[in-house]
């Protein structure tokens, strides 16, 4: 049989592709819609992909395959038809899934070690962390944390769609709003699991467009970026836009451009000039990181334009860019700021979802603010990836976003927690003993449940300022560590008031900034008014037989107002002003020994 070109296969075909060879249990683990490749087949496989397919679908030498629109939708609903995709009819609310990127060429030429296990099976991650003991020795301490899916580094973004978004799918089409976020380090693969996605999706979406009982509903294509808080249009060249309450509350992006797209082809595209469009920011420690948030919508909506379903693909901003707060550039330090209050409001939003809450803190930053709506109702869902690096460099960060994702869900109602051990749950006994093990060792649940809460970023920062400590007796090689959360009641700060302060200052900058922003904006509006009306003026007092009283009295009132607008919007800049220098104050009282507890 042929070799068959990935790449010069028209996206439809790649998704066909990969669909039969799922089909066969032979899905090759290394090629998927980002990397494509050579695919070498059989005259086995050749007949499975004709059975299949038909005659829609003959495999031909290298990108000879120019079928019409119409045959490759009929191929491709009928691989995905045949693709086994027994998802579950009402999906969980929340699901948390962690994905280890495996350890790339330059990580080993450096000599860093792969610390992390995953057990897919019994869906646990082991970080193997070497410490050192008070004379200086090593020992290892093992932190485990229980999630959902446990994905190592040999699972391809095909089967990270199948356990994440592929049960979301027809949930869409019942009045269904879901999310999907992609948190971790910057470099730990956040892109790349997130961004085929929405390619993945669109297939299966348009595939059930395809259907009769369908034929009025459309997809509807966005993307924007939230850097620092300010929203961009990234299909649109960057036009800022605005983001308003109406009198429902319902929060609105003003002005985002859509596109109605009926091929997969297209999203590809508009995946790319996204990326095109995307900031990226640098700071010292890494020169092309991102730190904004990028969000891409697919809505469904009938021809009268009434939304039937919702689903977002969110891929956040490095995590660790929160502690950006302590830089020594205010810009980037009120960036942090922001990805910080981010970060923290979208944990408490996703776990409102299942709980009882009556607060969801959903104006805690402009993240969740866009995202209201995909949080509310009986149909929300939502699905956190948590990205990791596999190397010991990276374990704080590591720890940092495992301790998150573990706090996600950690309040979840139904949660069907598994077991250490592999224990199943239920009235088994031994499940509920290993639980209450598993809670045990060092307090550190207990000491979690009632700790204020705090950034990711703080957690891992904190444990920084803890001493060593001497490793358990009787277990060096053992698991010591449960979903070991953050050990928090029990450290010393000796200037959290401070640390409060200055989270509390960062905060008013930044409302400051965008009112100040606003109010300059309506300025400008309301003195073209007055220009125009002054000039109206002008040409008044030129006529002949003109009364210079009404001109004067007039002419008043304007400066007036003008000055009026100005003392207030100069006031604002003054507050402002102010807060800054205060916050940068602050910022070098806290210094770094402050700036590592955050
Ligand atoms: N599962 C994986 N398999 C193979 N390579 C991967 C995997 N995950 C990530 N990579 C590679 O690791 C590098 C970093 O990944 P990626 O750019 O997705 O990280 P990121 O978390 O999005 O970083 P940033 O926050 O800077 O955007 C890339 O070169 C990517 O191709």
């Amino acid at each position: 049989m042929a070799d068959i070109d990935f790449n010069a296969l028209a996206p439809e075909e790649k998704q066909q592709l990969l669909a039969l060879m799922r089909m066969k249990k032979k899905a090759p683990r290394d090629l998927d819609v980002q990397n494509g490749g050579l695919l070498d087949l059989d005259a086995h496989d050749g007949d499975l992909l004709g059975n299949a397919c038909g005659p829609a679908m003959q495999l031909s030498p290298m990108g000879q395959q120019q079928q019409g629109r119409q045959q490759q939708a009929v191929a491709a609903q009928q691989a995905a038809a045949a693709a086994p995709q027994e998802y579950p009819e009402d999906p969980e609310k929340i699901r948390v899934v962690v994905r280890k990127r495996p350890i790339n060429k330059k990580e080993r030429e450096k000599g860093e070690d792969d610390i992390v296990d995953v057990n897919m099976e019994r869906s646990f991650v082991v970080v193997n962390e070497t410490k050192l003991k008070v004379d200086l020795t090593k020992y290892l301490e093992k932190h485990q944390f229980n999630f959902d899916e446990s994905l190592d580094e040999s699972v391809s973004n095909e089967d990270v769609y199948q356990v994440t978004i592929g049960p979301l799918i027809h949930t869409l089409f019942k009045n269904g709003k879901a999310s999907c976020f992609a948190y971790g380090q910057t470099g730990s693969g956040k892109t790349y699991t997130m961004q085929p996605l929405p390619i993945r999706a669109a297939a299966d979406i348009l595939n059930f467009l395809a259907k009769p009982q369908f034929r009025d509903i459309f997809l509807h294509v966005s993307c924007f970026e939230i850097y620092g808080n300010k929203t961009f249009d990234l299909l649109n060249s960057r036009k800022r836009l605005n983001i308003l309450e109406d009198g429902k509350r319902q929060v609105c992006v003003v002005g985002l451009k859509e596109y109605n797209v009926e091929e997969v082809g297209i999203v590809k595209q508009l995946i790319e000039s996204a990326n095109q469009q995307r900031s990226v920011g640098t700071t010292a420690a890494n020169s092309d990181s991102s730190r904004s948030h990028s969000i891409m919508q697919f809505a469904l909506k009938t021809g009268s334009d009434k939304l039937v379903g919702k689903l977002s693909f969110i891929d956040l901003a490095g995590s660790e860019r929160g502690a950006d707060t302590s830089d020594n550039n205010r810009q980037t330090r009120l960036e942090g700021a922001e990805i910080n209050k981010s970060l923290l409001a979208l944990k408490e939003c996703i776990r409102a979802l299942d709980s009882d809450a009556r607060h969801v803190p959903f104006r805690g930053s402009k993240l969740t603010a866009v995202l209201r709506d995909s949080f509310l109702g009986d149909q929300a869902r939502t699905v956190m990836i948590a990205n990791i690096s596999p190397t010991n460099v990276s374990v704080e960060h590591t720890l940092n976003t495992l301790r998150y994702a573990d706090r996600v869900k950690e309040l979840r109602k139904d949660k069907a927690e598994r077991a250490p051990g592999g224990v199943t749950p239920g009235n088994n006994p031994a499940y509920h003993a290993a639980v209450e093990r598993a809670h045990q060792p060092d307090g550190a649940m207990a000491g979690a449940a009632g700790a204020r809460d705090r950034s990711p970023l703080r957690d891992v920062k904190m444990n920084r300022v803890r001493p060593p400590t001497p490793p358990p007796i009787e277990q060096p090689q053992g698991i010591n560590k449960v979903n070991a959360a953050p050990i928090s009641g029990d450290l010393e700060y000796d200037d959290d008031e401070e640390m409060s302060r200055h989270e509390d200052l960062m905060d008013t900058i930044l409302e400051e900034e965008e009112q100040l922003i606003t109010a300059h904006r309506m300025q400008i509006e309301e003195t073209m008014d007055v220009v125009r009306r002054e000039m109206a003026l002008l040409t008044e007092v030129d006529q002949p037989g003109s009364m210079i009283d009404k001109y004067v009295e007039k002419l008043e009132m304007i400066l007036n107002q003008k000055m009026e607008k100005i003392v207030d919007l100069k006031g604002k800049l003054g507050r402002f002003k102010d807060h800054l220098k205060e916050e940068e104050l602050m910022s070098k009282t806290l210094g770094p020994a402050g700036a590592r507890k955050w």
